[in-house]
């Protein structure tokens, strides 16, 4: 199966292009206001028109209640809701079943006990997005550029799809893959050249790294 690649907060027609022109598979729009990759609704819809189809869209919301929901869904129509809050199991389900599309649902990992909620999400999401836990004066849960410990996850026998992030940079999403084996890479702070400006060349040496460590895991599984 191929990696997934995503390309998360982007903000403008530019840097969006370029991700899709380099391949990425995913790409994420933030609507939380407290980030600086924050969009307003008729930005996200301009810019999803943009997407037409090369990527798949991903709106990404913090414990929104419905009508924040809606608003995306008519401005963006998303492919997919990615969760970044303390959203319950059934606030999943809700969602899913309100709304009709996939939900990833992102797992704080600091230490072993975070991987303690993956049952419960793991029956009703469609997809989980690892990333570092934030630390308790962050004005966010996600997007602060650190890494977690990914060997946290080198004995996850999870059923379902599943992503890494945080503080992910083209020097070392190979790592965070050979020790996760997770099969797909999300990546924000580590294409940007500060706080919510993504940069193109960085973009596209992330999504380079990520292919040419999909290249070679496919090499070595023919061997
Ligand atoms: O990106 C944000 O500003 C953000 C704000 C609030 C919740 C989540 C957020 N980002 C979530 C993502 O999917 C990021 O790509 C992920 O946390 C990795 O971020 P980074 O460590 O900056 O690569």
């Amino acid at each position: 199966m191929s990696l997934l690649v995503k390309i998360c907060g982007l903000s403008t027609r530019e840097t969006l292009q370029t991700a899709l022109e380099a391949g990425a598979d995913m790409v994420g729009f933030v609507f939380f206001p407290p980030s600086p990759r924050h969009l307003s609704l008729e930005l996200g819809r301009d810019l999803g028109r943009q997407v037409s189809g090369r990527a798949l869209k991903v709106a990404l919301t913090v414990d929104a209640d419905d009508a924040t929901l809606d608003n995306i869904m008519d401005a963006l129509s998303p492919d997919i809701f990615q969760l970044h809050g303390k959203e319950s199991v059934a606030r999943l389900r809700d969602i899913k079943q309100r709304f009709g599309r996939p939900v990833m649902k992102a797992v704080p990992i600091a230490t072993s006990a975070d991987l303690a909620v993956l049952p419960g999400y793991a029956a009703v999401a469609d997809r989980i997005l690892f990333d570092a836990r934030a630390p308790k004066e962050a004005t966010r849960p996600g997007g602060l550029g650190e890494p977690f410990d990914w060997h946290l996850l080198e004995n996850l026998d999870l059923k379902l799809p599943y992503m890494v992030s945080g503080g992910l940079h083209a020097d070392n999403l190979a790592e965070a893959l050979r020790v996760t084996r997770a099969g797909g890479v999300d990546v924000s702070s580590g294409v940007e050249s500060a706080p919510g400006v993504k940069d193109p060349q960085m973009i596209k040496a992330f999504i380079r790294a990520a292919r040419a460590t999909q290249d070679a895991s496919q090499e070595l599984s023919v061997r």
